[in-house]
């Protein structure tokens, strides 16, 4: 007997830019997946915060959003695969967001789409287990002291490819700081700064740091291009 296969909430599935860290630039299918309790203030997804079982609807209408809604459909693995098909993507890196696509397996998403000969990253705070394939591009952007008291995982660190940080204060530097000291990543793992919501002082704060630090700067590029 089959086991039953695992359902993903999909709020949102997409082909543009990656627009931030290390793949920017690379054309990509995101598959933004429903609900995060973590609480950053300055979120800029807070309509995937909450998975009501009201705002449940048909792919369709997940596929046919003018704006962002909290609304999320609920699809199989190769229900997934076949939208990716129904909607004529060209795009062959498959990027996992959210919310926080770390509350769900994804082995099977993974999976499922791998053997179709997608390659997937997956963009996650390091709060949750990783339910992830061993080739996936994990992305962590730590999340730290957020209100919803999420600790970040050791493991995560370790399995992250890249660290991307968001940043807008020397507060925020320094906490990265005291993380990188105490759940080291990998010899080799890329870490860049985010500049929190394109501010100014925030920016400026970002690009000197990296200059200081050889580290990268992540600066959310389809925000200046303002596509998706
Ligand atoms: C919306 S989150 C979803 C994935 C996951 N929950 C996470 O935080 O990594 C995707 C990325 O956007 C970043 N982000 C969210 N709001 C931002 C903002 N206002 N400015 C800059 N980066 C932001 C996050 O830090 C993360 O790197
Ligand atoms: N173009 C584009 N690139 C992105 N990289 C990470 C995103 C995210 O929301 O996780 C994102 C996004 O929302 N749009
Ligand atoms: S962890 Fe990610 S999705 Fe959740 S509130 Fe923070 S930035 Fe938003
Ligand atoms: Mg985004």
């Amino acid at each position: 007997m089959n086991p039953i296969s695992t359902r993903y909430p999909i709020n949102e599935l997409f082909e543009t830019i990656q627009g931030e860290g290390f793949y920017t630039g690379t054309p990509a299918i995101f598959l933004r997946l429903q609900g995060c309790p973590v609480g950053c203030p300055w979120c800029d997804t807070q309509h995937t915060w909450d998975k009501a079982a009201e705002d449940q609807v048909e792919l369709e209408t997940v596929l046919n959003k003018s704006s962002a809604t909290s609304q999320w459909a609920e699809l199989s693995a190769t229900e997934v695969l076949a939208a990716f098909k129904q909607q004529g993507f060209h795009a062959k890196h498959v990027v996992i967001t959210g919310g926080e696509p770390a509350m769900y397996d994804l082995r099977e998403l993974a999976q499922v789409l791998e053997a179709a000969g997608y390659a997937l990253q997956i963009e996650t705070s390091g709060t949750y287990e990783l339910k992830v394939s061993a080739g996936t591009w994990v992305t962590v952007s730590p999340k730290l002291d957020m209100p919803g008291g999420f600790l970040v995982r050791p493991d995560c660190m370790k399995r992250a490819n890249e660290i991307k940080h968001p940043v807008a204060m020397q507060k925020h530097i320094d906490a990265l700081d005291n993380l990188l000291e105490k759940c080291p990543p990998a010899a080799g793992t890329i870490i860049s700064l985010q500049p929190i919501s394109q501010r100014p002082r925030a920016t400026e704060l970002a690009i000197k740091t990296c200059i200081e630090r050889n580290w990268r700067l992540s600066v959310q590029l389809h925000k200046y291009l303002h596509i998706e």
